[in-house]
């Protein structure tokens, strides 16, 4: 059930802008990123699942933008571990899919106003004591933290799996509901460099990276889905579903070239669905629509 948090919303926002700074024109999340062109092949293992378009039997462009985490759009790649995979299905009939990913499996908060107290508590420049007392009072966060604490630099982005982490209803043609968690599986699974050495290149180098990469052929992701069972959370992206959940593959994501000329006008709603797929109630997700919104509301007009 969707919930409209539009006065929350905004107060996400400010509160991001409190923290990183306001970079006029640029998204408040995911500011520096690159867009490219790609096709979706699906291979048929979805179909019992769902009657979603792209997810049949015949492959479908697709918008994808690769981007850095960071509100600040000239941070250095090497200092923001977590990258996104923006992908949106541009089905024949006009329709469009949208599955927002990042390289972190699970989020920091159960809760969008939860969320935005942790910004407020780093935002007032609070005392550790602060910070200590907040992590005792969202202890959901700590999986989130604990994972980014170990990532390293990647070697390109094409090398990372991505995971859009909320969990979605696939329904299928006798309206049966079958609840998954997706995750893009790169072709190239090498993704790990050490500080020493990612710190030697430039500040952008996973863009000239990826433009040299994709001169030698596309690069690839299997799209990938968990199937849920009875018990596991579809409204709490902190968590992960259980190891043995069964995993199939839904098709393969052949991406061929950079978009030089992309007009930096789409807005990757997460809650943006074609028929066969559906929104769970993860109210996270639901918040991430009114966010954006404000988001490319301020940025379009150069804010
Ligand atoms: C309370 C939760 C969240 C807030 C406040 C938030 C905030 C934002 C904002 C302000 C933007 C810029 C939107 C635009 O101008 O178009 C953004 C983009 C993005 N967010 Fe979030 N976000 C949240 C949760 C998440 C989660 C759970 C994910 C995990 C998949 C995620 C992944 C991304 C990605 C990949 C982008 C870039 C989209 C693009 O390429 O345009 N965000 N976020």
């Amino acid at each position: 059930m969707k919930v409209n948090k539009p006065e929350l919303a905004k107060q996400a926002v400010d509160s991001i802008e409190n923290v990183a700074g306001t970079f006029q024109g640029y998204r408040r999340a995911h500011a520096k990123g690159v867009y490219c062109r790609a096709v979706f092949t699906p291979n048929g293992n979805a179909v019992p699942y769902t009657t979603a378009a792209h997810l049949q039997d015949k492959e479908v462009k697709a918008l994808v933008r690769f981007s850095d985490s960071s509100p600040n759009p000239n941070m250095v790649d090497i200092l923001s571990p977590v990258k996104g995979m923006s992908v949106q299905f541009q089905l024949p009939d006009g329709d469009v899919t949208n599955l927002v990913s990042v390289t972190v499996p699970v989020f920091i908060t159960k809760t969008p106003e939860a969320f935005v107290e942790m910004l407020r508590t780093f935002g007032n420049k609070s005392s550790l004591r602060d910070v200590v007392k907040m992590f005792v009072n969202y202890p959901e966060s700590r999986a989130a933290f604990h994972i980014m604490k170990k990532m390293r630099p990647f070697i390109s982005y094409s090398t990372s799996h991505y995971f859009p982490i909320h969990a979605f209803y696939f329904i299928n043609e006798k309206g049966e509901q079958q609840a998954v968690k997706y995750e893009w599986e790169p072709d190239d699974n090498v993704n790990i460099k050490t500080k020493k050495e990612a710190v030697m290149h430039p500040g952008d180098y996973l863009d000239e990276e990826l433009e040299n990469r994709m001169a030698e052929g596309p690069i690839g992701f299997r799209l990938n889905v968990w199937l849920g069972e009875k018990g596991d959370s579809v409204n709490d992206s902190t968590v992960m579903w259980p190891d043995e959940r069964k995993k199939i593959t839904l098709g393969h994501l052949s991406i061929t070239n950079k978009l030089e000329h992309q007009a930096d006008d789409v807005v990757f709603d997460p809650t943006v669905m074609t028929n066969g797929i559906a929104c769970t109630d993860d109210p996270v997700l639901h918040f991430r629509r009114d966010v954006y919104s404000v988001s490319f509301d301020r940025r379009s007009k150069g804010r």
